[in-house]
C-alpha cells in the first residue's frame, strides 16, 4: 500500500512540475495571462476540441483581451508559455536590434525524426543557420524573381485559361483551386518539374502536397501535441512531422535532378538552377541588386549577417533538397492562403475588382498583350490591393522566437515589472493581430487598398505591417509571394470575373488549422469568363 501511495505521489508531483506549473510561468512574472489555461493543453484546448474555431480566433482573444496600450500578454500553448509582443517598438527592439538574444524559432520537430524537415532553413539555429540563410541570401533577389518569371508567368495563365475556357461559371472552393496552382507553381519553378493540376488533378506531385500540407488531420494533430510537451517519444520512436515515404520522395527528385543537371549542363530558369549557382557563387559577396522591386510588403534582407561577416558556404545536396521542400511547405501553403483571401476580397468588393481589372487590363494593352516583370509589378493598384489583402488576412496568423541570450525586458509604462527572458523562453508576434489593431489601423475590418495609396502609406506606423515577419529571421520567400500572388491575379482579372455564391461565407469565418489562416468548411466562389 504504502508502495501504491508513493507512487501515486511521485507521479502527482511529476504532473504537477511537467503540466500544471508551466500554466504559472507568466502570472509569477507578473505578465497578464489568460487564467483559462488547462494542464497538458494550455489555451489551446479551446481550438483542440474545437470548441473555439480557429487558432487565429483564440490569438485575437488573448491579444485583444489587453488594455489597449499593454505592450505584451502571455499565452501557453499547450504547455509552453509564449509573451506575445503588441507594441511595435518593442517588436523592433526584440526582432531585429537585440536579435543575437532572439535568433532561433521554436522547433516542431527533433532533428533526428524527421532529417530532412530539420535541416530546413525555418528549423535551424546558431551559426548553421547564420552560414545557410547568408548562403541562400542571393537566391530570391528581385533579379532571381524575373529570372524565373516566366514559369510563374506560365503556370498562372494556365490556370487561368482553364476557367475561361468553360462555357459559363464554375463554382470552385477557391481554397482547392489555389493550391492547385501553387503546387503546380512551386513544382515547375522550384523543382524543376511541370505538372497541370487543372486538367489532371490525380497528379503525384499535387497528391504528395495534400499527404504534406494536411496537419489537421488527428495523426498530426498528436504528432504536433508531443512535439510541445514530450519530444523525446518522437525522438525515441523516431517518428517525422511527415509520412517518410514521402519525405524519401522528394528527397530523391531533388537529388536526381541534380545529378542530372551536373551530369548534362542542362539549365532551365528555375529555383533548382538559382540553388546551383548558390554553390558557385558561395564565397562572393551578393552583388548590388537593381531590378524592379515586387511590392511594398517585401521583407528585405537584412544586413545583419554581412556586418557579422558571417562566410556563405556551398550547401551539399541534402541542403538543397531540404531547402526545396521548405520553400514547398512553407511557400505553397501560404501562399494558397494569400490567393483565397485575396480573391474573396475581390468577389465581395465589385468595385474595387472592377477598378483593378481596369488597371490590368490598360497595362496589358500597352504592353503588346502580355505579360512581363516590368508591366506586372508596376501596376500600383494591384500592390495596393494584394498588400491591404495581407494586412486583413494575414496569412501566418504568428510567428516566434526563442531566447538564446539573457535579456531583460525593462519597465516603461505604469505597472510593468522588469521582465527577465533566460534561454529558452519564446516571444512571439502576431501580424494576424496587430494589423487589425483599431489603434495603427482604424476601421481595421474595412478591406481599404486606398491604406496603401501613396497619400496614405506614410501613415502606417512602422513594425505594425509585418505579414511576411521582420529582422534577419524574416521570410526568405516574400517576393516569390509577391509575384505569384500578383500573377493569379492579373491572369484571372483579365479572363474571368470572381463573383460570391450562395455557399460563399459573408462574413468569413477562419477554420481550424495548426499555424496558417484557414476559411472554415471551404472558400466558395464563381469564376465567371468575361464575355469580350
Ligand atoms: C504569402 C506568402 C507567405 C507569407 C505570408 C509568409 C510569411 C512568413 C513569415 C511570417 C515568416 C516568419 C518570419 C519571421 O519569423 O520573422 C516566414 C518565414 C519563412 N518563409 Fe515565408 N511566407 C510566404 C511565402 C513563402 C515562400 C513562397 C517561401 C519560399 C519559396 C517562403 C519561405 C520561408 C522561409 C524559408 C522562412 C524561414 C526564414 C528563416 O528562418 O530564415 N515563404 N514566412
Amino acid at each position: 500500500m504504502l508502495v501504491e501511495l508513493v507512487l501515486v505521489a511521485v507521479l502527482a508531483l511529476l504532473f504537477y512540475y511537467q503540466f500544471v506549473r508551466p500554466l504559472n510561468h507568466f502570472a509569477r512574472m507578473g505578465v497578464k495571462q489568460t487564467n483559462t489555461a488547462l494542464p497538458i493543453f494550455g489555451d489551446r484546448w479551446g481550438v483542440e476540441l474545437r470548441l473555439e474555431k480557429s487558432y487565429f480566433d483564440l490569438i485575437k482573444r488573448v491579444y485583444f483581451s489587453c488594455d489597449r496600450d499593454d505592450r505584451y500578454v502571455g499565452l501557453y500553448n499547450f504547455t509552453n508559455p509564449i509573451l506575445f509582443i503588441r507594441d511595435p517598438q518593442l517588436i523592433k527592439e526584440l526582432f531585429i536590434k537585440h536579435f543575437d538574444s532572439f535568433n532561433h524559432r521554436i522547433p516542431h520537430i527533433d532533428p533526428d525524426s524527421d532529417p530532412l524537415w530539420a535541416a530546413n532553413l525555418t528549423q535551424i539555429k546558431g551559426e548553421r543557420w547564420k552560414e545557410m540563410r547568408q548562403s541562400l541570401s542571393g537566391s530570391f533577389t528581385s533579379s532571381k524573381m524575373k529570372f524565373i518569371f516566366e514559369l510563374l508567368n506560365k503556370s498562372c495563365s494556365q490556370f487561368a485559361e482553364h476557367y475561361a475556357s468553360a462555357n459559363g461559371p464554375t463554382e470552385v472552393d477557391m481554397n482547392d483551386v489555389s493550391a492547385m496552382l501553387t503546387t503546380d507553381s512551386i513544382a515547375t519553378s522550384a523543382y524543376g518539374i511541370e505538372v497541370n493540376s487543372f486538367k489532371d488533378p490525380d497528379n503525384v506531385f499535387f497528391m504528395m502536397s495534400k499527404n504534406i500540407l494536411n496537419l489537421t488531420t488527428f495523426r498530426s494533430q498528436i504528432k504536433v501535441l508531443l512535439t510541445t510537451i514530450c519530444p523525446f517519444l518522437l525522438r525515441i520512436f523516431k517518428v517525422g512531422l511527415f509520412d517518410k515515404i514521402v519525405t524519401d520522395h522528394i528527397s530523391k527528385i531533388i537529388e536526381d535532378t541534380i545529378t542530372m543537371r551536373e551530369k548534362t549542363g542542362f539549365v532551365r530558369p528555375d529555383m533548382i538552377n538559382v540553388l546551383l549557382e548558390t554553390r558557385k557563387v558561395a564565397k562572393t559577396n551578393t552583388a548590388e541588386d537593381n531590378t524592379m522591386e515586387t511590392g511594398y510588403a517585401t521583407a528585405k534582407e537584412s544586413t545583419a549577417l554581412d556586418k557579422q561577416k558571417v562566410k556563405k558556404r556551398p550547401l551539399t545536396n541534402f541542403e538543397i533538397a531540404s531547402q526545396a521542400f521548405v520553400f514547398f511547405f512553407a511557400g505553397q501553403s501560404s501562399n494558397t492562403t494569400s490567393i483565397t483571401f485575396t480573391f474573396y476580397e475581390l468577389a465581395v468588393n465589385p468595385d474595387i475588382q472592377e477598378r483593378l481589372r481596369a488597371d490590368i487590363k490598360e497595362t496589358h494593352k500597352k504592353n503588346g498583350n502580355k505579360a512581363t516583370y516590368e508591366s506586372v509589378l508596376g501596376i500600383k493598384y494591384l500592390d495596393m490591393v494584394v498588400s491591404e489583402s495581407l494586412r486583413k488576412w494575414s496569412p501566418i496568423v504568428n510567428f516566434d522566437r526563442v531566447c538564446t541570450k539573457s535579456f531583460t525586458i525593462e519597465p516603461v509604462r505604469p505597472g510593468e515589472k522588469p521582465i527577465h527572458m533566460k534561454p529558452g523562453d519564446c516571444i512571439g508576434a502576431v501580424p494576424s493581430c496587430i494589423q487589425r489593431d483599431p489603434k495603427y489601423f482604424p476601421n481595421p475590418d474595412v478591406f481599404d487598398p486606398e491604406r496603401f495609396s501613396e497619400e496614405n502609406i506614410h501613415k502606417i506606423v512602422p513594425y505594425t505591417f509585418i505579414p511576411f515577419g521582420l529582422g534577419p529571421r524574416n521570410c526568405i520567400g516574400s517576393r516569390y509571394a509577391l509575384l505569384q500572388t500578383k500573377l493569379a491575379i492579373y491572369h484571372i482579372l483579365l479572363n474571368c470575373k470572381i463573383v460570391p455564391t450562395s455557399r460563399t461565407p459573408i462574413p468569413m469565418k477562419t477554420g481550424f488549422n495548426w499555424f496558417l489562416l484557414h476559411p472554415e468548411n471551404g472558400l466558395y466562389l464563381a469564376l465567371e469568363p468575361l464575355k469580350e
